[in-house]
């Protein structure tokens, strides 16, 4: 990466710590060092955070706040290019996909809760009283305090900032934790907030691994008044016991294992289409993306066949982030081999140059596995589908619906009231009906069962950042 990994702590940039590899995912080269931050640097954070809270911030009016989110917005703008490449370098990911969501969306995150913010009304009540005098009651909210953000590797800068921004936004100090996969456009971000003119100790970084590091001390430390965390439904478990010590709120955005289904009745071609995105986007490591897909078994075969062909014509994609990743999904397509039947990929490619040294595995299409198989139960979080055919809309829906996830589910259907019907049917907290990935950032946003603890998105957001106040005042 560019300049050197730093943690931001009080408004100083600090590199102490021991350091720990950083792997480029593409080649499978060391490229550079992070420092893990010590118990010692955390609890510092957590300090300058609340610090900050009693200084110049703690009287920032939301117009205030309003504009300084604006402000990091225009930063990231103006180095729209360092943005991109770190996160590239990190990630491994087209330059075309971290050029048109990552960091765009990551400009979105601020605008979209600056402009909530400075349009955003409590509520008031005028209450009829015996006396016929009344009163008023009115709302006032209160932020959080310091707030712990944890971020995983997939989408680094996005879900960083779609968890900053509204914290921000309500007036809450935030010390984050990105990947320690993915540091480099958490360090860029830091430095925006310094020209955006946050005052010292409102954002602190630190970086390091989870677990018996930077992520536990943080999510354990006892001024740490919230949680939001972005990652597998198992550290949300680990960290949701963090948290009960202490009772302290979370919102958690965890794993997935979408279901797509694809009626007769679809256009195929649109469906195909779709589910090529949706399926093989940033090489499946997106919890969005659908990795069981229930085609109606009439057109089973060719939707099959037209998959197939489209998977094994894919080009232009990214590696997974990291060898054990790799590992992982390899290891899922080698078992789903033996059990099932490999419609394309099922391997690592072979490029003959020195990408060869990376983490990359061929967009996959499976089928054949029966329900309970691992691969069509457990998230494998690559480029990996599987199909399975359907005979009844009732069907269909009790597919979609079996597992321990509900995060997101795809539909492509030309039957505008099966749209109607089998979408709210889904155990999801979102559907998409003959489309994928389409975002409002105002619409509610997160997982049911394993896949999350609340929502994101529009007043979600600014709602579990706040702390609701009623005053009633006697007239
Ligand atoms: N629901 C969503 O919106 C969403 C979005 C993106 C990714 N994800 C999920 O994230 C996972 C992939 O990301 P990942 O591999 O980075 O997840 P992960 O859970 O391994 O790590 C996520 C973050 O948590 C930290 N962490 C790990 N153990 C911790 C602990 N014990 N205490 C505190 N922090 C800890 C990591 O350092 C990292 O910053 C997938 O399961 C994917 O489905 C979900
Ligand atoms: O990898 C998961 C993607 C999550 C996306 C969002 O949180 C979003 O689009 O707001």
């Amino acid at each position: 990466m560019s300049s050197p990994v730093r943690h931001y702590v009080g408004g100083e940039f600090d590199a102490s710590g021991d350091p720990f590899p950083l792997v480029d995912p593409v080649h499978g080269r060391t490229v550079g060092q992070v420092p893990s931050a010590p118990a010692e640097l955390v609890d510092r954070a957590v300090r300058a955070a609340r610090e900050a809270l009693r200084g110049p911030w703690g009287s920032w009016s939301p117009a205030d706040r309003s504009r300084a989110l604006h402000r990091i917005a225009d930063g990231i703008e103006r180095r729209f290019e360092e943005f991109v490449a770190a996160e590239c370098a990190d990630t491994g990911k087209p330059r075309e996909l971290a050029s048109t969501v990552d960091i765009p969306r990551a400009v979105a995150n601020f605008r979209a809760y600056g402009d909530l913010l400075a349009a955003r009304s409590e509520q008031a009540w005028h209450t009829e009283t015996a006396d016929g005098r009344g009163a008023l009651n009115y709302t006032v909210r209160k932020p959080l305090g310091v707030v712990a953000v944890i971020s995983p590797w997939n989408l680094p800068l996005l879900l960083l900032t779609w968890k900053v921004a509204p914290a921000l936004a309500m007036g809450n100090t935030v010390v984050a934790k990105p990947s320690e996969l993915t540091p480099a456009t958490a360090c860029l971000l830091a430095e925006v907030t310094a020209e955006a003119g946050l005052p010292a100790g409102v954002f602190n970084l630190v970086h390091g691994p989870g677990a018996n590091a930077a992520g536990q001390w943080l999510t354990e430390h006892p001024g740490v008044d919230a949680i939001a965390f972005t990652g597998e439904s198992g550290t949300g478990s680990t960290i949701m016991r963090a948290a009960a010590a202490r009772l302290a709120p979370v919102s958690f955005e965890l794993g997935g294992k979408n279901a797509g289904l694809v009626f007769a009745d679809a256009d195929l071609e649109q469906a195909v289409a779709g589910t090529v995105r949706s399926a093989f986007t940033h090489s499946g490591q997106v919890c969005l993306c659908t990795e069981r897909l229930y085609v109606e078994r009439s057109v089973f075969a060719e939707f099959a066949a037209r998959l197939g062909d489209e998977a094994r014509r894919l080009s232009g994609y990214g590696p997974m982030i990291s060898a054990a990743h790799r590992d992982k999904v390899l290891g899922h397509l080698s078992k789903a081999a033996a059990d099932g039947e490999v419609l394309a990929g099922g391997g690592a490619p072979r490029f003959g140059d020195d990408r060869d040294g990376g983490f990359w595995v061929e967009p996959t299409v499976l089928t054949g596995l029966a329900e309970d198989h691992p691969a069509v139960r457990e998230e494998i979080f690559g480029p990996v589908v599987h199909l399975a055919p359907f005979d009844t809309e009732e069907e269909a829906i009790a597919l979609a619906n079996s597992g321990p996830y509900g995060l997101a589910a795809t539909v492509w259907t030309g039957d505008v009231g099966r749209a109607h019907r089998v979408a709210p049917a889904l155990d999801v907290g979102v559907a998409w009906v003959n489309t994928w990935n389409l975002r409002d950032l105002r619409t509610p946003f997160g997982g049911v069962k394993a896949s999350g603890i609340g929502r994101e998105g529009g007043d979600h957001s600014l709602d579990f950042f706040s702390e609701p106040m009623n005053v009633c005042v006697k007239l």
